[in-house]
Protein backbone atom coordinates (compact mmCIF):
# COMPACT_ATOMS: atom_id res chain seq x y z
CA UNK A 1 0.00 0.00 0.00
CA UNK A 2 1.25 3.25 -0.70
CA UNK A 3 -0.21 6.35 0.81
CA UNK A 4 -0.33 9.36 -1.03
CA UNK A 5 -0.48 13.11 -0.65
CA UNK A 6 -3.16 14.92 -1.10
CA UNK A 7 -2.92 17.37 -4.23
CA UNK A 8 -4.87 20.92 -3.92
CA UNK A 9 -4.93 23.38 -7.06
CA UNK A 10 -5.25 26.73 -6.30
CA UNK A 11 -6.13 28.95 -9.38
CA UNK A 12 -5.63 32.48 -9.41
CA UNK A 13 -2.07 33.61 -7.60
CA UNK A 14 -3.07 36.83 -6.61
CA UNK A 15 -3.45 38.19 -2.77
CA UNK A 16 -6.30 35.80 -1.82
CA UNK A 17 -4.41 32.68 -3.93
CA UNK A 18 -0.83 33.13 -2.84
CA UNK A 19 -1.96 33.87 1.21
CA UNK A 20 -4.08 30.31 0.83
CA UNK A 21 -1.17 28.32 -1.04
CA UNK A 22 0.88 29.85 2.36
CA UNK A 23 -1.68 28.90 4.82
CA UNK A 24 -2.27 25.19 3.39
CA UNK A 25 1.49 24.43 2.99
CA UNK A 26 1.88 25.80 6.92
CA UNK A 27 -0.43 22.82 7.72
CA UNK A 28 1.10 20.33 5.47
CA UNK A 29 -2.53 19.44 3.90
CA UNK A 30 -0.54 18.47 0.80
CA UNK A 31 1.35 19.39 -2.21
CA UNK A 32 0.29 22.74 -3.97
CA UNK A 33 0.08 23.69 -7.16
CA UNK A 34 -0.70 27.70 -8.03
CA UNK A 35 -2.01 28.22 -11.42
CA UNK A 36 -2.31 32.03 -12.70
CA UNK A 37 -2.48 32.75 -16.65
CA UNK A 38 0.44 32.48 -19.19
CA UNK A 39 1.55 36.32 -18.94
CA UNK A 40 1.73 36.11 -14.75
CA UNK A 41 3.73 32.70 -15.29
CA UNK A 42 7.19 33.89 -13.71
CA UNK A 43 5.79 35.80 -10.94
CA UNK A 44 3.58 33.06 -10.05
CA UNK A 45 6.18 30.40 -9.97
CA UNK A 46 8.07 33.01 -7.86
CA UNK A 47 6.06 32.78 -5.46
CA UNK A 48 5.52 29.49 -5.18
CA UNK A 49 9.38 29.27 -5.36
CA UNK A 50 9.44 31.86 -2.08
CA UNK A 51 6.42 29.65 -0.28
CA UNK A 52 8.40 26.32 -0.76
CA UNK A 53 11.36 28.07 0.99
CA UNK A 54 9.76 29.05 3.86
CA UNK A 55 9.33 25.18 4.38
CA UNK A 56 13.06 24.62 6.35
CA UNK A 57 12.03 27.60 8.27
CA UNK A 58 8.53 26.41 9.80
CA UNK A 59 9.36 22.46 9.21
CA UNK A 60 6.64 21.96 5.91
CA UNK A 61 7.45 19.59 3.59
CA UNK A 62 4.23 20.67 1.19
CA UNK A 63 5.65 21.03 -2.45
CA UNK A 64 4.52 24.27 -4.13
CA UNK A 65 4.70 24.45 -7.86
CA UNK A 66 3.84 27.71 -9.87
CA UNK A 67 2.63 27.02 -13.32
CA UNK A 68 0.26 28.25 -16.11
CA UNK A 69 -0.48 24.93 -17.70
CA UNK A 70 -3.77 23.12 -16.42
CA UNK A 71 -1.33 19.72 -16.83
CA UNK A 72 0.00 20.39 -14.12
CA UNK A 73 -3.85 20.21 -12.26
CA UNK A 74 -3.87 17.19 -13.51
CA UNK A 75 -5.97 14.63 -10.82
CA UNK A 76 -6.40 17.59 -8.37
CA UNK A 77 -7.92 16.27 -4.68
CA UNK A 78 -8.69 19.63 -4.40
CA UNK A 79 -9.52 22.47 -6.57
CA UNK A 80 -9.82 26.27 -4.89
CA UNK A 81 -10.72 29.19 -7.48
CA UNK A 82 -9.76 32.53 -6.87
CA UNK A 83 -9.15 33.82 -10.35
CA UNK A 84 -10.49 37.18 -10.89
CA UNK A 85 -10.98 40.65 -10.29
CA UNK A 86 -11.52 42.29 -7.06
CA UNK A 87 -13.64 44.76 -6.41
CA UNK A 88 -12.46 48.58 -5.48
CA UNK A 89 -13.73 51.59 -3.24
CA UNK A 90 -17.37 52.59 -4.83
CA UNK A 91 -18.08 48.95 -6.12
CA UNK A 92 -20.41 46.26 -4.93
CA UNK A 93 -19.25 42.81 -5.65
CA UNK A 94 -22.20 42.46 -8.17
CA UNK A 95 -19.94 44.80 -10.27
CA UNK A 96 -17.72 42.08 -10.87
CA UNK A 97 -20.07 39.58 -12.42
CA UNK A 98 -19.59 39.77 -15.84
CA UNK A 99 -15.44 39.71 -16.01
CA UNK A 100 -15.85 37.33 -13.32
CA UNK A 101 -18.20 34.43 -14.94
CA UNK A 102 -16.62 34.43 -17.86
CA UNK A 103 -13.29 33.72 -15.92
CA UNK A 104 -14.79 31.40 -13.56
CA UNK A 105 -16.01 29.55 -16.80
CA UNK A 106 -12.92 29.49 -18.85
CA UNK A 107 -11.19 28.02 -15.30
CA UNK A 108 -13.81 25.12 -14.92
CA UNK A 109 -13.61 23.69 -18.05
CA UNK A 110 -10.53 23.02 -17.58
CA UNK A 111 -10.60 21.54 -14.20
CA UNK A 112 -13.98 19.89 -15.82
CA UNK A 113 -11.09 18.27 -18.37
CA UNK A 114 -8.00 17.89 -16.01
CA UNK A 115 -9.62 17.13 -12.09
CA UNK A 116 -12.78 15.46 -13.19
CA UNK A 117 -13.16 14.03 -9.46
CA UNK A 118 -11.63 16.78 -7.68
CA UNK A 119 -13.84 18.99 -4.82
CA UNK A 120 -14.09 22.43 -6.05
CA UNK A 121 -14.16 25.15 -3.88
CA UNK A 122 -15.04 28.98 -5.07
CA UNK A 123 -13.61 32.37 -3.66
CA UNK A 124 -14.51 34.64 -6.77
CA UNK A 125 -16.72 37.30 -6.51
CA UNK A 126 -19.54 37.75 -6.27
CA UNK A 127 -19.26 33.77 -5.11
CA UNK A 128 -22.71 32.82 -4.90
CA UNK A 129 -23.22 33.42 -8.40
CA UNK A 130 -20.21 32.64 -9.30
CA UNK A 131 -20.65 29.60 -7.79
CA UNK A 132 -23.51 28.77 -9.44
CA UNK A 133 -21.77 29.29 -12.78
CA UNK A 134 -18.93 26.97 -11.67
CA UNK A 135 -21.59 24.31 -10.55
CA UNK A 136 -23.32 24.39 -14.97
CA UNK A 137 -19.82 24.45 -16.27
CA UNK A 138 -18.40 21.74 -14.03
CA UNK A 139 -21.17 19.07 -14.52
CA UNK A 140 -19.93 17.92 -11.02
CA UNK A 141 -22.61 16.69 -8.52
CA UNK A 142 -23.42 19.42 -5.73
CA UNK A 143 -21.70 17.83 -3.15
CA UNK A 144 -18.65 18.40 -4.69
CA UNK A 145 -19.16 22.43 -6.11
CA UNK A 146 -18.76 24.77 -2.62
CA UNK A 147 -18.29 28.38 -2.46
CA UNK A 148 -16.88 30.37 0.22
CA UNK A 149 -18.25 33.15 2.25
CA UNK A 150 -19.96 32.02 5.65
CA UNK A 151 -16.89 31.10 7.30
CA UNK A 152 -15.10 34.67 6.54
CA UNK A 153 -18.65 36.66 7.34
CA UNK A 154 -19.24 34.29 10.45
CA UNK A 155 -15.31 35.01 11.24
CA UNK A 156 -15.96 38.85 11.32
CA UNK A 157 -18.93 38.63 13.34
CA UNK A 158 -17.19 36.43 16.21
CA UNK A 159 -14.57 38.96 16.10
CA UNK A 160 -17.03 41.72 16.47
CA UNK A 161 -18.44 39.88 19.49
CA UNK A 162 -15.53 39.37 20.69
CA UNK A 163 -14.46 42.64 20.84
CA UNK A 164 -17.36 44.17 22.43
CA UNK A 165 -17.61 41.48 25.30
CA UNK A 166 -13.43 41.78 26.03
CA UNK A 167 -13.56 38.22 25.33
CA UNK A 168 -11.38 35.15 23.71
CA UNK A 169 -12.69 34.77 20.12
CA UNK A 170 -12.06 31.16 21.14
CA UNK A 171 -15.52 31.47 23.40
CA UNK A 172 -17.55 33.07 20.39
CA UNK A 173 -20.07 30.42 18.39
CA UNK A 174 -21.98 31.95 15.74
CA UNK A 175 -23.19 31.76 12.55
CA UNK A 176 -24.07 33.64 9.41
CA UNK A 177 -26.62 32.65 6.98
CA UNK A 178 -27.58 33.70 2.97
CA UNK A 179 -26.00 35.41 0.42
CA UNK A 180 -22.55 37.18 0.89
CA UNK A 181 -23.96 40.23 0.06
CA UNK A 182 -25.06 43.51 2.50
CA UNK A 183 -27.86 41.34 3.33
CA UNK A 184 -26.61 38.20 4.88
CA UNK A 185 -28.15 36.92 7.89
CA UNK A 186 -26.22 36.56 10.94
CA UNK A 187 -28.05 34.37 13.77
CA UNK A 188 -28.17 36.17 16.73
CA UNK A 189 -30.20 33.49 18.41
CA UNK A 190 -27.71 30.99 17.74
CA UNK A 191 -24.98 32.92 18.40
CA UNK A 192 -23.07 32.77 22.28
CA UNK A 193 -20.25 33.46 24.32
CA UNK A 194 -18.37 30.14 26.32
CA UNK A 195 -22.50 28.88 26.23
CA UNK A 196 -24.21 32.04 27.19
CA UNK A 197 -26.58 33.22 24.34
CA UNK A 198 -25.53 37.00 23.61
CA UNK A 199 -28.50 38.40 23.47
CA UNK A 200 -28.41 38.11 27.63
CA UNK A 201 -24.86 39.50 27.25
CA UNK A 202 -25.41 42.74 24.77
CA UNK A 203 -28.04 45.37 24.27
CA UNK A 204 -30.12 45.04 21.52
CA UNK A 205 -28.79 48.27 19.92
CA UNK A 206 -25.44 46.95 20.06
CA UNK A 207 -25.95 43.39 18.77
CA UNK A 208 -27.77 45.65 15.77
CA UNK A 209 -24.38 47.55 15.01
CA UNK A 210 -22.34 44.41 15.05
CA UNK A 211 -24.84 42.76 12.99
CA UNK A 212 -24.56 45.54 10.29
CA UNK A 213 -20.94 45.74 10.45
CA UNK A 214 -20.76 42.23 9.80
CA UNK A 215 -22.64 42.92 6.95
CA UNK A 216 -20.44 45.46 5.80
CA UNK A 217 -17.64 43.77 6.78
CA UNK A 218 -15.76 43.55 3.18
CA UNK A 219 -16.57 46.79 2.43
CA UNK A 220 -14.97 48.23 5.23
CA UNK A 221 -11.32 46.29 4.42
CA UNK A 222 -11.93 47.82 1.16
CA UNK A 223 -12.28 50.96 2.03
CA UNK A 224 -9.10 50.97 4.23
CA UNK A 225 -7.13 49.06 1.61
CA UNK A 226 -8.12 51.32 -1.33
CA UNK A 227 -6.50 49.51 -4.36
CA UNK A 228 -8.34 45.28 -3.72
CA UNK A 229 -10.14 43.60 -1.17
CA UNK A 230 -9.17 41.60 2.54
CA UNK A 231 -7.25 38.43 1.76
CA UNK A 232 -5.70 37.03 5.08
CA UNK A 233 -8.95 35.96 6.61
CA UNK A 234 -10.64 34.59 3.16
CA UNK A 235 -7.27 32.59 2.70
CA UNK A 236 -7.58 31.32 6.39
CA UNK A 237 -11.29 30.23 5.50
CA UNK A 238 -10.16 28.38 2.37
CA UNK A 239 -7.82 26.99 4.69
CA UNK A 240 -10.06 25.85 7.28
CA UNK A 241 -12.88 24.33 4.29
CA UNK A 242 -9.59 22.30 3.04
CA UNK A 243 -9.07 21.35 6.13
CA UNK A 244 -12.06 19.96 6.80
CA UNK A 245 -11.69 17.82 3.70
CA UNK A 246 -8.49 16.80 3.64
CA UNK A 247 -9.29 15.20 6.94
CA UNK A 248 -12.47 14.51 6.85
CA UNK A 249 -13.20 16.35 9.95
CA UNK A 250 -16.80 16.38 9.67
CA UNK A 251 -16.90 19.87 10.54
CA UNK A 252 -20.22 21.64 10.82
CA UNK A 253 -19.49 24.99 9.26
CA UNK A 254 -22.00 27.63 6.74
CA UNK A 255 -20.46 27.54 3.12
CA UNK A 256 -22.58 27.96 -0.28
CA UNK A 257 -24.25 24.84 -1.01
CA UNK A 258 -26.98 24.08 -3.90
CA UNK A 259 -30.23 24.02 -2.56
CA UNK A 260 -33.25 21.82 -3.88
CA UNK A 261 -36.09 22.54 -1.54
CA UNK A 262 -34.05 23.31 1.43
CA UNK A 263 -35.41 25.67 3.09
CA UNK A 264 -38.05 26.23 0.40
CA UNK A 265 -35.26 27.30 -2.03
CA UNK A 266 -34.97 25.53 -5.48
CA UNK A 267 -32.18 25.71 -7.70
CA UNK A 268 -30.39 28.22 -5.68
CA UNK A 269 -26.82 28.32 -4.14
CA UNK A 270 -26.77 30.24 -0.91
CA UNK A 271 -24.85 30.12 2.35
CA UNK A 272 -26.28 27.09 4.57
CA UNK A 273 -24.97 25.30 8.21
CA UNK A 274 -23.54 22.38 6.21
CA UNK A 275 -21.42 19.36 7.52
CA UNK A 276 -18.14 19.33 5.57
CA UNK A 277 -15.80 16.33 5.26
CA UNK A 278 -14.31 13.80 2.52
CA UNK A 279 -16.67 13.80 0.77
CA UNK A 280 -17.50 17.78 0.58
CA UNK A 281 -20.86 19.07 1.66
CA UNK A 282 -22.11 15.80 3.31
CA UNK A 283 -25.38 16.95 4.58
CA UNK A 284 -27.44 20.40 4.69
CA UNK A 285 -29.06 21.46 8.38
CA UNK A 286 -32.16 23.04 7.86
CA UNK A 287 -32.83 24.90 10.96
CA UNK A 288 -36.01 26.31 12.13
CA UNK A 289 -36.42 30.21 11.63
CA UNK A 290 -38.65 32.59 13.06
CA UNK A 291 -41.01 34.29 10.51
CA UNK A 292 -38.33 37.42 11.00
CA UNK A 293 -35.08 35.25 10.19
CA UNK A 294 -36.91 33.72 7.06
CA UNK A 295 -37.97 36.89 5.40
CA UNK A 296 -34.42 38.23 6.13
CA UNK A 297 -33.15 35.28 4.43
CA UNK A 298 -35.73 35.07 1.58
CA UNK A 299 -34.41 39.14 1.01
CA UNK A 300 -31.07 37.81 0.84
CA UNK A 301 -31.83 34.95 -1.23
CA UNK A 302 -34.09 37.04 -3.83
CA UNK A 303 -30.64 39.21 -4.12
CA UNK A 304 -28.61 35.81 -4.79
CA UNK A 305 -31.10 34.92 -7.23
CA UNK A 306 -31.25 38.68 -9.30
CA UNK A 307 -27.42 38.02 -9.74
CA UNK A 308 -27.21 34.60 -10.64
CA UNK A 309 -29.83 35.86 -13.44
CA UNK A 310 -27.51 37.77 -15.45
CA UNK A 311 -25.03 34.58 -15.70
CA UNK A 312 -27.71 32.66 -17.08
CA UNK A 313 -29.29 34.87 -19.98
N1 LIG B 1 -15.92 34.92 -1.37
C1 LIG B 1 -15.17 35.65 -0.54
O1 LIG B 1 -15.38 35.66 0.67
C2 LIG B 1 -14.02 36.44 -1.10
C3 LIG B 1 -13.03 36.95 -0.25
C4 LIG B 1 -11.94 37.61 -0.81
C5 LIG B 1 -11.85 37.78 -2.18
N2 LIG B 1 -12.84 37.29 -2.96
C6 LIG B 1 -12.78 37.41 -4.41
O2 LIG B 1 -11.72 36.58 -4.88
C7 LIG B 1 -11.21 37.10 -6.10
C8 LIG B 1 -9.69 37.24 -6.00
O3 LIG B 1 -9.34 38.21 -5.04
P1 LIG B 1 -7.79 38.58 -4.85
O4 LIG B 1 -7.73 39.59 -3.78
O5 LIG B 1 -6.98 37.34 -4.73
O6 LIG B 1 -7.48 39.27 -6.25
P2 LIG B 1 -6.09 39.39 -7.00
O7 LIG B 1 -6.27 40.40 -8.09
O8 LIG B 1 -4.99 39.62 -6.02
O9 LIG B 1 -5.86 37.95 -7.64
C9 LIG B 1 -6.66 37.42 -8.64
C10 LIG B 1 -5.76 36.61 -9.54
O10 LIG B 1 -6.57 35.93 -10.49
C11 LIG B 1 -5.80 35.84 -11.67
N3 LIG B 1 -6.61 35.51 -12.83
C12 LIG B 1 -7.42 36.30 -13.55
N4 LIG B 1 -7.96 35.61 -14.56
C13 LIG B 1 -7.48 34.35 -14.48
C14 LIG B 1 -7.65 33.17 -15.25
N5 LIG B 1 -8.46 33.14 -16.31
N6 LIG B 1 -6.99 32.05 -14.88
C15 LIG B 1 -6.18 32.07 -13.81
N7 LIG B 1 -5.97 33.14 -13.04
C16 LIG B 1 -6.62 34.27 -13.38
C17 LIG B 1 -5.16 37.22 -11.78
O11 LIG B 1 -4.08 37.24 -12.69
C18 LIG B 1 -4.74 37.45 -10.33
O12 LIG B 1 -3.44 37.01 -10.07
C19 LIG B 1 -11.95 38.41 -6.33
O13 LIG B 1 -13.04 38.19 -7.20
C20 LIG B 1 -12.47 38.78 -4.94
O14 LIG B 1 -13.61 39.60 -4.99
C21 LIG B 1 -13.91 36.63 -2.45
O1 LIG C 1 -15.56 42.48 -0.03
C1 LIG C 1 -15.02 41.98 -1.02
O2 LIG C 1 -15.14 42.46 -2.15
C2 LIG C 1 -14.13 40.77 -0.86
C3 LIG C 1 -14.74 39.69 -0.03
O3 LIG C 1 -15.98 39.28 -0.52
C4 LIG C 1 -14.84 40.06 1.42
O4 LIG C 1 -15.92 39.93 2.00
O5 LIG C 1 -13.81 40.46 1.99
Amino acid sequence: MSIQRKKISIVGAGFTGATTALLLAQKELGDIVLIDIPQLENPTKGKALDILEAGPVQGFDSQITGTSNYEDAANSDIVIITAGIARKPGMSRDDLVNTNAGIVKSVCENVKKYAPDSIVIILSNPVDAMTYTAYQTLGFPKNRVIGQSGVLDTARYCTFIAQELNVSVEDVRGFVMGGHGDDMVPLVRYSSVGGIPIETLISQERIEAIVQRTRGGGGEIVNLLGNGSAYYAPAASLAQMTEAIVKDKKRIIPVIAYLEGEYGYQDLFLGVPTLLGGNGIEKVFELELTAEEKAALDQSAESVRSVIKIVTV
